[in-house]
């Protein structure tokens, strides 16, 4: 039975009471703001249902939190409200109608702004010059942080151009993702506490009673709207943020002007593409109508205007809770961790998994099974554990946790070898190489990708069957198939996952798929050396790596003879992954698959060793240093080197051309004292684009 509705209220006012002060006062929020939208929208209906049980105190009735004692007061002239927010088309086009109704104009314009995820602040300049910030506090009354503010960069000091005399701007004061980043990562390495989000990060670091903290994290600033001020307005609000501009205050370049609900859901969809690339979090936008005279008609509801609303995006964070941790076994071995978590929708997207990364991760955040997390879904991005809420641990009678810490398996589940986390290493790895099924069936997918063996129909389900019925051990076993086999297996896959089509069940046999996957084999055979070590899946031999080793030994055998310290000879190849080579080739059981696939009839042509590529850059001896912003240094080394030139690590009178990357130091001052040529990396992206 569903709770009486009185109850119920006292219920969510109660939470959202709790949640507002470790929101906005202490910065702490410990639910995530879907949850807290969820609550509040619950509350809301709930309260129109029932009149009777309204209350001017209501969390849906208020802003934020009362100011802390910390900070003196600051009463705001004119209050600092909230926004309505809406999450369904169908919302922005009642809101719309609304107001084509109320003013008259079938065709309102809107100004259009990002929805930036940080904290509102006010900021008062008298003739010019800025004399105080406040936050917003309950709307009405604010905080003081004035000499916090003073050490924003993006906010002026003194206003350009004719500022009035009395101008108070509001707008946000957020943490740029980058900033919250590297602040994270550094709060990780010391021991000090993490930032829940951006958002509480911009909070947490403007609200310190120390400026010199606030100094320290990178905080920056958009305008977005006025205050008190004695100026001549003009008619609308874009052209208010144009003043804005002109008087030297950041406006953010994503704010437009748009007309009807198409226009409006067309700049939604627009910013929301770009939302990930974005340098800083956005939740949503904001729509605002343009004209003042028709602002000024709508007017204001307790907690927010009726001209505006915040369109919100689906929320990237949510709460949900942790069935199980399980681990999964890459190609290489790596022995990945990631929690079985009761389905959520993140993001935009229902997901039930989310990748714990590895084991220090683990330890950081403490993840047990049963545990409430906050699952964190950007993008494309691989949805992942933010954080543990202690509050809601489960835990025994005697009040102590229900479940131990978790620790990764000793052994790995897919095969039981013995799982090591090399010294200096993040990764945690299976030992069982090839034999491990679970490497197995990478490497075969790896394997038969296109950029390596390139043998097209051959997706993650049959390679699953084919290892899992045993057809293959190992990729040399793929050049034995027969069209039989396939066809067999692809029975046996189909009664297992209960997929067996309709026309075989009458009897037929589609064979068509088995010959072209068989053609394709065939066709694998005739390969490159290039391909074939791409195709192996040595650690850190990717595709260039693979093509430098090739062009340097010109076949396989002296390549397999090759000892550590002839492999760091070859250019791009250092000492571990030297380590690794060898490693791999000095394995019976990888000597075997080799001989197994030649046995097979793969082949590649081989030659002389080339390292001396004939190219525009023959002759020429080319310095790398600095870094580079597109790709590695090592990797713009095995580009020059394929267009002929030999690169080495040190300037001299010989050196032919110096790249100079980001920061570069002493031998770039050689480069120019010794007068050589010298390119930065625009003219090196510019010669590799002509000649590559
Ligand atoms: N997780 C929690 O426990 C918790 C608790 C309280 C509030 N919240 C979250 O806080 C939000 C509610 O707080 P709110 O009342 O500040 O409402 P809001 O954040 O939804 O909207 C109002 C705010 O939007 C901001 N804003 C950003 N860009 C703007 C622009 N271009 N123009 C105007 N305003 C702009 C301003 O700071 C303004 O105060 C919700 O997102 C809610 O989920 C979360
Ligand atoms: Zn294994």
């Amino acid at each position: 039975m569903s709770p009486k509705p009185a109850d119920r209220i006292a219920k969510l006012r109660r939470q959202l009471e709790d949640a507002n002060y470790r929101y906005h006062v202490l910065d702490d929020p410990s639910i995530p703001d879907g949850e807290y939208d969820r609550l509040l929208r619950e509350l809301e209906a709930l309260e129109a249902e029932h009149p009777e049980l309204a209350d001017p105190n209501s969390p849906s009735q208020r802003v934020g939190d009362k100011p802390s004692s910390k900070f003196a007061e600051v009463k705001h002239a004119v209050p600092m409200l909230s926004l309505a927010n809406a999450f369904a088309d169908e919302e922005v086009a009642d809101f719309v109608a609304r107001i084509s109704r109320e003013t008259g104009d079938d065709a309102p314009e809107f100004s259009v702004e990002p929805k930036l995820d940080g904290l509102a602040i006010s900021l008062r300049y008298e003739d010019g010059k800025f004399v105080r910030g406040a936050t917003r506090g309950d709307g009405v009354t604010g905080e003081d942080v004035t000499p916090n503010l003073r050490t924003v960069r993006a906010i002026p000091l003194q206003l350009r151009g004719k500022p009035p005399k009395v101008l108070e701007v509001r707008g946000e004061v957020y943490m740029p993702k980058a900033a919250f980043e590297k602040y994270n990562a550094w709060a990780a390495e010391h021991g000090a506490k993490t930032l829940a989000n951006p958002r509480n990060g911009a909070a947490g670091s403007l609200r310190q009673l120390d400026p010199r903290i606030t100094a320290q994290r990178p905080l920056s600033f958009y305008a977005y709207a006025l205050g008190e001020t004695d100026a001549k307005l003009p008619k609308t609000h874009t052209e208010t943020l144009a003043w804005l501009r002109e008087l030297g205050l950041p406006v953010s370049s994503l704010a437009d002007a748009a007309t009807g609900t198409e226009g409006l859901l067309a700049y939604y969809r627009r910013v929301g593409e770009e939302r990930n690339a974005l340098p800083f979090d956005i939740d949503g936008v904001v729509y605002k109508l343009n004209r003042y005279d028709q602002q000024r008609a709508m007017g204001f509801v307790s907690r927010a205007p009726r001209w505006a609303l915040a369109h919100k995006f689906p929320a990237q964070e949510e709460a949900t809770v942790v069935e199980s941790i399980e681990v999964n076994v890459g190609r290489t071995g790596a022995v990945t961790p990631w929690v079985q978590m009761t389905p959520v929708h993140v993001g935009g997207v229902m997901v039930g998994r989310a990748t714990l990364h590895n084991a220090d991760q683990i330890a950081r955040l403490d993840v047990r099974v049963g545990d409430s997390i906050i699952v964190r879904r950007a993008g494309d991005v691989i949805p992942e554990v933010v954080r543990v809420i202690e509050e809601r641990r489960p835990l025994d009678k005697k009040g102590k946790p229900l479940h131990p810490p978790y620790a990764l398996p000793t052994e790995c589940p897919i095969c039981g070898s013995d799982v090591v986390r090399e010294e200096g290493e993040v990764v945690a790895r299976c030992t069982g190489g090839l034999f491990c099924p679970a490497q197995r069936k990478e490497a075969l997918i790896h394997f038969s990708s296109r950029r390596a063996m390139d043998i097209g129909g051959l997706g993650e389900r049959f390679v699953d069957a084919l290892v899992e019925f045993g057809y293959v051990e190992t990729v040399a076993d793929l050049y034995k198939l027969t069209v039989d086999d396939f066809l067999e297996m692809k029975r046996r896959a189909d009664e297992r996952d209960g997929t067996v089509p309709e026309t075989v069940k009458a009897g037929k046999v589609a064979s068509k798929w088995a010959e072209n996957l068989i053609a394709g084999i065939d066709a694998s055979r005739n390969t490159t050396l290039e391909r074939l070590l791409y195709a192996l899946g040595i650690r850190d031999v990717g595709e260039s790596t693979a093509k430098t080793l090739a062009r340097h030994f010109g076949a396989l055998a002296p390549l397999m003879a090759a000892d550590e310290a002839t492999l760091t000879e070859v250019p791009d190849v250092g000492p571990v992954v030297a380590a690794r080579i060898a490693h791999f080739f000095a394995e019976q059981h990888n000597r075997e698959v080799i001989a197994g696939l030649r046995k097979n009839g793969v082949h590649w042509p081989e030659g002389a060793p080339q390292r001396a590529v004939d190219g525009p850059l023959s002759g020429k001896t080319v310095v790398l240093t600095g870094g580079l912003e597109s790709m590695s240094r090592d990797e713009a080394g095995a580009r020059l080197e394929a267009l002929g030139a030999k690169v080495s690590g040190s300037v001299s009178k010989k050196t032919g051309i110096v790249i100079a990357g980001e920061a570069a130091g002493s031998k770039l001052a050689k480069a120019q004292e010794l007068g050589l040529e010298i390119w930065d990396e625009a003219k090196l992206l510019d010669f590799l684009a002509k000649n590559g």
